[in-house]
């Protein structure tokens, strides 16, 4: 583990009326307490996931939109507009790691693309040995967490998920097991899956209530939605359908 705790600055808040601040979990944050190497962001579309996941990858000087820190390309990288507001703590700091985002790959792939062309020594060297584009979604958000996320590192992943069936979901979550076993990794992840949720000892903060606060995997709606409907599909699907029927 690196990253010990993450802290909002709020001394330094000119204005707390604009966004990032509006977001509830963002203006009730005052410090989040990182115990374990894998720690999960959960909650509904739109809770600050995202925002307080780029802040972090600001911090760390990774590019936000995506890649580590030698990942230098302009397309599409934002202005973390919370990340000037955060201080991290470390023990011991680090530089290495990732940032991924699913929005923004295609834009990483084409900018590996590039690097490509202007160097052929190259050759997509930890990234699987040939372009991220000639290999399907998944494939290659598999082929990446394979070849980059070899060393020690931070990796904060926004829903990488997206791109995974469960099997390679399944694939994915003994990938960070290794590497939480034989590099010490630290993973920070906001996801939407179960399964990705169900890493032992991880530690879950949900962002569903105005305060971010810790969470049992048994208790998020996550688990529990899932188990209900593999539990008792027809019944769930005559629950949720029968708004329809009765209108
Ligand atoms: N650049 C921006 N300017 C203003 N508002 C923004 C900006 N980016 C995001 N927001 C708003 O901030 C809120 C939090 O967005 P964020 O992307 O962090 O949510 P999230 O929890 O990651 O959601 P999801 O699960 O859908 O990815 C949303 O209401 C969003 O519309």
């Amino acid at each position: 583990m690196f990253l010990r705790e993450i802290e909002l600055l709020k001394d330094r808040i000119e204005d707390a009326h604009s966004y990032p601040f509006t977001i509830p979990t963002i203006q009730t944050l005052t410090s989040i307490v990182l115990a374990e190497p894998v720690s999960f962001f959960i909650g509904e579309n739109g809770t600050g996931k995202s925002t307080l996941l780029e802040a972090i990858a600001y911090q760390c000087e990774f590019n936000t939109a995506g890649g580590g820190v030698n990942n230098t390309y302009e397309v599409n990288s934002t202005e973390s507009s919370l990340g000037n507001y955060l201080r991290l703590s470390w023990l011991p700091k680090i530089k290495q790691g990732f940032f991924l985002r699913a929005e923004s790959y295609f834009q990483f792939a084409s900018h590996l693309d590039q690097l490509a062309e202007e160097d052929p020594t190259f050759q997509y060297h930890g990234y699987g040995g040939k372009s991220l584009h000639e290999q399907s979604h998944g494939e290659s958000f598999l082929s990446l967490f394979l070849n980059r996320f070899g060393s020690r590192g931070i990796y904060l992943l926004d829903e990488p998920e997206a791109a995974l069936s469960p099997a390679r979901q399944l694939a994915f979550l003994r990938l960070i097991h290794q590497l939480v076993q034989t590099r010490k990794a630290q993973f920070i992840i906001a996801t939407h899956s179960p399964i990705l949720l169900g890493y032992p000892n991880a530690h879950i903060f949900s962002f569903d209530e105005q305060a971010i606060e810790k969470i049992e995997y048994e208790d998020t709606d996550h688990y529990r939605i899932t188990k209900g409907f593999l539990n008792g599909r027809e019944r769930y699907l005559q629950e949720l359908f029968r708004a329809d029927y009765d209108e």
